[in-house]
């Protein structure tokens, strides 16, 4: 089985700070929500979020829904070989129940969002999303991987296919990729640093390329 972590996704609700920016009120006005109850997201809310820290990375939830969407719709995923896992930036971590289907839609998928924020479960009855406060390292004591890999581009370099055969020597490896555009981990993260490519990558891209090489092998 692979663990694959989202990790530091910059997927949160806005904060305070900015509930009374003009963006983030019109535009929670619009979908008919109190400010708070909304997700930052900086399509929308760039004049607020310049105003936060780290302001140039946040309110990255498209990073998490194509992630998950890529994931989940996997072969590994559909074989029942993944759990997938999103942290985000305040730590709190979002367990996906492999059966979850995710809207293919942008908008609909906020909305999920908003509704798992402010219930910490959906839908109610299934609990196919839920939200728990806990660190990536309290993430990682839980799930007792045998293999802890953290991509990254200043990692030692390997290419996909043999990274998909280093994860087939594992029973229960665990797979981070960081859930935000710009930068480096915030945290310390604990694990063997791996570089997929020579250049940066998109988060999206280094989910693919783990999940298609670990299918290889495990199929
Ligand atoms: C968009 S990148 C993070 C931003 C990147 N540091 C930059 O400044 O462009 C998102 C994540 O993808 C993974 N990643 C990006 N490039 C990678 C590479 N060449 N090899 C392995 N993982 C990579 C890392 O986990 C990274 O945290």
């Amino acid at each position: 089985m692979l663990h694959l972590v989202i990790a530091e996704a910059e997927l949160e609700p806005v904060p305070k700070d900015i509930a009374n920016h003009p963006a983030v009120v019109n535009h929670a006005r619009r979908r008919g929500k109190r400010p708070e109850e909304t997700i930052l997201d900086a399509t929308y809310h760039h004049a607020a979020i310049k105003k936060l820290p780290d302001g140039e990375r946040r309110g990255r939830p498209d990073i998490v829904h194509v992630c998950l969407l890529n994931a989940l719709e996997s072969i590994a995923n559909r074989e029942g070989l993944l759990r997938v896992y999103v942290h985000t930036r305040n730590d709190e971590v979002i367990y996906v129940k492999p059966e979850t289907r995710i809207p293919r839609n942008y908008n609909r998928f906020v909305g999920l969002m908003e509704s798992l924020f402010k219930n910490r479960a959906v839908p109610r009855d299934l609990k196919l999303l839920r939200l728990e406060e806990k660190s990536l390292g309290e993430l990682v004591d839980e799930i007792k991987p045998d293999g802890v890999f953290v991509m990254h581009e200043d990692g030692e370099l390997m290419k996909p296919p043999e990274f998909g055969r280093t994860l087939s020597r594992f029973q229960n490896p665990l797979v981070v990729v960081g859930g935000f555009p710009h930068g480096d981990f915030r945290g310390k993260i604990p694990g063997r640093k791996v570089s997929l490519y020579r250049e940066p990558l998109m988060a999206w891209t280094v989910v693919n390329e783990i999940i298609i090489n670990f299918e290889h092998w495990s199929l």
